[in-house]
């Protein structure tokens, strides 16, 4: 089928984020929003017409529209596509039950909560390849599809958030579960998180295979490990990804190099630590100054963020200035830097504000 050739995809027209994540010069500040495509969205619940979360992300056809349809509705402003799909495919591809509930978020109906359930999962044979086929031939579609106007990025969920919703279940706020495994049994949590990280690596690196031209690692939960358990539950397996992805990538025949991202929310505490994580970008959420972040920083990475979210609700008058902030706090954006929130979109959101807002990163972020 000529869509999924992967050696004939169309030639790229704007590399504005691969040249800002490898620290390139550039006109202006890459631009892309965690959670572009969604709920916020009238054309993905047109699209989506009711169906379940993760048949949408199954489906090539549906998962490359929605993907797409930020890039249209806002064409010239967004610099990149982040395929749709999830960062919970990988307990999935683990052998594990996972469901999301509407207006509740994820459910796994069986999570691990004994040592017989640890093992399990620790037994399972995951052949990623074969589990997530679904998720490699969507971005593959998704490439042709784009015809080359901004690059496709690809994605997982860091080893330590992982492990929080396969012991939890779902969303957590006091972590219960997940606190109660890591100090009752350390080991079998580095066994776990050894396992994920495994699959993460094969994961990331067959995106790229099928299609994905640059890559980031959620570690949405890094802000609920403090920094001595950072150091040891995520830390380590956050490196390991970045360490033996380009060797993989190697052996499955890529030449180029694949600019990879790291996004721990909350983990204010471990920049100085991300910046030496052999990764090329890391994110922010906004507990972070972006001054204080350049100077510990130091020239080391780009830096990707980190508008507070919620500033979407404000005024334009407001909208304005926190851009001229974030921007001038990162240096001017002509360098080391690309545009974010400091996470996703909600669902509330005004699509129109959100244009608001790009477009004032791209006024700003063009200034001489
Ligand atoms: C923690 C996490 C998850 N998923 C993800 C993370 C890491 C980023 C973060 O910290 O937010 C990552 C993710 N999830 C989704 C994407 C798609 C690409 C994009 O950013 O546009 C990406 C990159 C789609 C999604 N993933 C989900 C939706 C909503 C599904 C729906 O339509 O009901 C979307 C569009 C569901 C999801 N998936 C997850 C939760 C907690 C929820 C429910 C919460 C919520 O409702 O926002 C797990």
């Amino acid at each position: 089928m000529q869509l999924l050739d992967r050696s004939k995809f169309p030639e790229l027209k704007n590399d504005l984020i691969l040249r800002a994540a490898l620290g390139q010069p550039v006109e202006r500040p890459p631009c892309w929003i965690m959670r572009q495509a969604g709920r916020y969205l009238p054309e993905y619940h047109k699209v989506k017409d009711g169906r379940d979360f993760f048949e949408t992300c199954r489906d090539a056809e549906i998962a490359s529209e929605i993907t797409i349809q930020p890039v249209r509705r806002y064409a010239g402003l967004l610099d990149a596509a982040i395929i749709f799909s999830d960062i919970l495919v990988i307990p999935q591809a683990l052998g594990m039950r996972v469901e999301m509930l509407e207006g509740k978020g994820p459910h796994f109906p069986e999570p691990i909560r004994t040592e017989e359930d640890m093992k399990k999962v620790l037994e399972y044979h995951t052949d990623v390849l074969k589990e997530l086929d679904w998720a490699f031939r969507a971005i593959t579609v998704t490439r042709h599809k784009l015809g080359g106007q901004v690059p496709l990025l690809g994605f997982c969920g860091g080893p330590w958030t992982l492990l929080v919703y396969m012991t939890e279940g779902g969303g957590s706020r006091l972590f219960r579960f997940a606190k109660q495994w890591l100090n009752e049994s350390p080991e079998l949590c580095h066994k776990l998180l050894q396992k994920i990280t495994d699959v993460a690596v094969e994961f990331l690196a067959q995106q790229v295979v099928a299609g994905a031209q640059m890559l980031q690692v959620f570690e949405s939960w890094g802000g609920e490990l403090g920094p001595r358990d950072f150091d040891e539950f995520s830390l380590p397996y956050i490196r390991q990804i970045s360490k033996r992805l380009p060797n993989r990538l190697k052996e499955l025949g890529i030449e180029e190099q694949i600019p990879l991202t790291i996004f721990s929310k909350g983990s204010w505490y471990a920049l100085d630590k991300l910046c030496d994580s052999g990764y090329n970008a890391v994110s922010l959420d906004w507990l972070w100054d972006p001054k204080e972040a350049v100077k510990v920083n130091a020239g080391r990475v780009t830096l990707q963020g980190n508008l507070d979210p919620g500033v979407i609700y404000g005024t334009d008058d407001v909208i304005s200035k926190r851009v001229t902030e974030m921007i001038t706090g990162f240096g001017g954006g002509k360098k080391q830097y690309i545009v974010n929130f400091g996470h996703g979109t909600h669902p509330f959101m005004d699509p129109e504000k959100i244009k608001f807002f790009l477009e004032e990163c791209h006024r700003v972020g063009s200034k001489k």
